[in-house]
C-alpha cells in the first residue's frame, strides 16, 4: 500500500494553471526527492498535500484517506515543514512541543524528539532568540510530534551548518528505516542524492520524469573516468582526436557513448601514454537534472 497517492492534481492561482496533472505515489519508508527549478511548483504540491491550499482538481490520498476541502482525516498522519516555520516568539521550544502535541504524545516521546533532533541546548530558550538554523531544527522537531507516517519537508536544510545538515541527513535516514515516508525538496542536490531513493522532477508545473534514484541517475548518462601517467598530454591527445574530454579532480572524464572506450584505449596506447585506471561513473543528481531539463526544453522548442 502507498502512504501517499496523488492522481491528476491540478492547481490554479486565479486563471493561471500552476500544476498540470501531477501523479505520483510514495511507499512506506521511502524518501522521495521533489526536484526542479525555482517556480516549478514544488511548494504548491506540498501545500496541496498538507491542506494549506485547496487544490483545484485531482485526488490526494494519505494512508488511504482521501483529502478534500472537507475531509482532512489523513493529515493526522502527516508532519510537515513548509517554508520557514512560524513560531510564537515569546514561547520556548519546549512550550511549542507541549502546545502542539496531541493527547497520545507522552512526555517520553517529547524527550525522544528533543534528543533525536539535538535541540537540548536551546529548547528552553524563547524562540525569538533562535537563529535561522535553530528555528529549522525546532521546526523538524515539531513535525515529529503525534507519530507521523509521512513527513513533508520543504527545504529543511535551509540555514543549517554542515554539521547540522549531516545530523539531519542521518535523522531522516533513520526515520525511513523505521517505515516513515518522506517527501523532501531541496536545492542542495548533493544532500538529496545521499538520502533519496526516488525522484520526482517538476518543471513548469508538470512532471518531467519520475524514477528510482538508481534508474534516474543511470538514465542520464554514464562517464568513463581515465587516469594516466600524464593526464595533461592524454587530454590534449584525446581532444586532438575529436574526443570531448574534460579534467575532473585529476581524472579525465569522457561521456560514454558508442564504442568510445575502445577509441580512447587505441589513441592512448598508440601515443604511448600509460593508463593507470579506467572506471565508469554515473552523472550526479545536479548534472542529471540539468541534462533532463535542457534536453526536454530543447525538444519542446523544436
Ligand atoms: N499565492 C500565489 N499566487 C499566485 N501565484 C503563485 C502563488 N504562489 C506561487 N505562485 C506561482 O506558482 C508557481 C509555482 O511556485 P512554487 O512556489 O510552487 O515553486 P517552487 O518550485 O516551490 O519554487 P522554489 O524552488 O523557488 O521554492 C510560480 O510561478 C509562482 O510564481
Amino acid at each position: 500500500m502507498n502512504i501517499l497517492e496523488i492522481k491528476n492534481l491540478n492547481q490554479y492561482y486565479g486563471r493561471k494553471q500552476i500544476l498540470h496533472n501531477i501523479s505520483f505515489n510514495i511507499k512506506p519508508g521511502s524518501i522521495v526527492g521533489l526536484i526542479g527549478p525555482n517556480g516549478a511548483g514544488k511548494s504548491t504540491i506540498m501545500k496541496s498535500i498538507v491542506g494549506l491550499i485547496n487544490y483545484s482538481s485531482g485526488l490526494i490520498k494519505i494512508n488511504d484517506y482521501q483529502l478534500t476541502n472537507h475531509h482532512r482525516d489523513g493529515l493526522k498522519d502527516v508532519g510537515s515543514m513548509i517554508e520557514t516555520p512560524a513560531f510564537y516568539p515569546n514561547l520556548t521550544g519546549r512550550q511549542h512541543l507541549q502546545l502542539f502535541k496531541d493527547s497520545k504524545t507522552s512526555k517520553r516521546t517529547i524527550h525522544e524528539i528533543i534528543h533525536d533532533t539535538q535541540i537540548e541546548n536551546f529548547v528552553d530558550q524563547k524562540v525569538k532568540k533562535y537563529s535561522l538554523g535553530m528555528k529549522q531544527r525546532m521546526g523538524i522537531a515539531l513535525t515529529l510530534l503525534n507519530h507521523p507516517k509521512l513527513l513533508i519537508l520543504d527545504e529543511p536544510m535551509n540555514g543549517l551548518d554542515p554539521e547540522a545538515t549531516r545530523d539531519l541527513r542521518q535523522l531522516l535516514l533513520n526515520f525511513a528505516k523505521r517505515g516513515i515516508s518522506i517527501l523532501i525538496s531541496s536545492h542542495l542536490l548533493d544532500e538529496l542524492e545521499r538520502i533519496a531513493d526516488y525522484y520526482v522532477v517538476i518543471n513548469h508545473g508538470q512532471i518531467e520524469e519520475q524514477a528510482s534514484a538508481h534508474n534516474f541517475l543511470s538514465s542520464q548518462g554514464t562517464f568513463i573516468n581515465v587516469k594516466t601517467e600524464n593526464n595533461l598530454m592524454a587530454i590534449h591527445t584525446l581532444q586532438k582526436n575529436d574526443i570531448q574530454a574534460k579534467m575532473e579532480d585529476k581524472t579525465i572524464q569522457i561521456k560514454d557513448h558508442d564504442d568510445i572506450l575502445n577509441q580512447i584505449m587505441t589513441i592512448l596506447v598508440k601515443n604511448k601514454i600509460k593508463i593507470l585506471s579506467v572506471q565508469e561513473s554515473h552523472a550526479n543528481l545536479e548534472e542529471s537534472l540539468l541534462n533532463l531539463i535542457t534536453k526536454n526544453s530543447n525538444q519542446k522548442e523544436q
